[in-house]
């Protein structure tokens, strides 16, 4: 299993709900101080085999992934699919602990060793972050003050390098994604698509293998999205990224996973190959999204 780059092994994230002004003098049950021993009561209800709506209304608690495990191999495209709130964010942000993991592990080999990013102590983790793990947002997350250069040099700059290793490194990761000729605009000079192939370019400058992608396309119309999957897959190819990449849309899950993992209700009830999955749906939900394919 040394080919592995990134392993959820039993990963649960459950969050407490948090009172509202209105609900406050409602719930005593919802007061901070409680929310520890709502997850615990929680887990052991969903460990007893309770469904999400019910460890909801008798826990006040949502359990947003549960029980995940899946492997992404190094220089693997693997796609998390699933309906709006079937926990594929949540999952992608515990691999670099955007979101803090409730019970369970993920695993990233590192120097050697297996680090547990769940848990690993915050140095280490600011390390991963810096070399290991990038994130694309779905808002693109750039800087508008900065130049396209200077946004692309940004992970560089946080680790400490030199002005001209960021420039150096910027001017190649742009050129990857073609846009040699726009280092020196602002952002907001940019269209959405050429926005997010910044942003690309930024998470490629750190040199971490490990890319994590949220809907980075969503908020492009249909053109430019279809045209950046097409580069993407291209740019795959070439640099040999591992990539997580979360949609809710089948037809940019098959275009661009080798794998495809399809979650619901915090599940992951499906893992396999685009062919395998259009070819056996495991269950009427996953055949329900091979429908939305065209
Ligand atoms: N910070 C949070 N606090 C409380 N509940 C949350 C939080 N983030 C997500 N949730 C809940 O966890 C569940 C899973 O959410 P998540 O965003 O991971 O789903 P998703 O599949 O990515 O959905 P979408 O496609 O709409 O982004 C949802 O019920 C959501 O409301």
């Amino acid at each position: 299993m040394n080919d592995d780059a990134l392993r959820f092994e039993d990963v649960d994230v459950l969050y407490p709900r948090t009172a509202d002004r209105s609900m406050r003098r409602l719930s005593k049950s919802l007061r901070p101080g409680n929310r520890r021993s709502r997850v615990q009561a929680a887990i052991a209800a969903c460990d007893a085999g309770a469904e999400r709506d019910e460890v909801a209304r008798q826990h006040q608690v949502t359990v947003a992934v549960r029980h995940a495990s899946l492997t992404v191999g190094r220089g693997e495209f693997v796609v998390v699919m699933g309906l709006s709130g079937s926990g594929k964010s949540t999952l992608l942000r515990t691999a670099n602990r955007l979101t803090p993991v409730t019970r369970g592990h993920v695993w990233v080999p590192h120097e050697g060793t297996s680090i547990d990013v769940a848990t690993c102590d915050p140095a280490t983790l600011r390390q991963l972050r810096l070399t290991r793990i990038a994130m694309v947002f779905q808002q693109f997350a750039l800087i508008p003050s900065r130049t396209v250069r200077q946004n692309v040099g940004l992970g560089l700059e946080f680790r400490g390098e030199t002005l001209d290793t960021r420039n150096r490194v910027a001017d190649e990761k742009l050129a990857l994604v073609g846009l040699s000729d726009w280092a020196d605009r602002h952002i907001g000079e940019l269209s959405g698509g050429m926005q997010q192939r910044v942003g690309l370019a930024r998470a490629l400058a750190t040199d971490a293998d490990i890319l994590l992608m949220d809907e980075p396309f969503s908020a492009l119309d249909a053109v430019i999205r279809r045209k950046l999957q097409d580069e993407l897959r291209a740019l795959q190819a070439q640099v040999r990224k591992t990539i997580l990449f979360v949609t809710h849309d089948i037809d940019e899950a098959v275009r661009l996973g080798d794998r495809i993992a399809v979650m619901q209700e915090g599940r992951i009830v499906q893992v396999g190959t685009p062919d395998e999955i259009r070819n056996a749906p495991a269950s009427a939900y996953v055949a329900d999204f091979l429908k939305q394919d065209r």
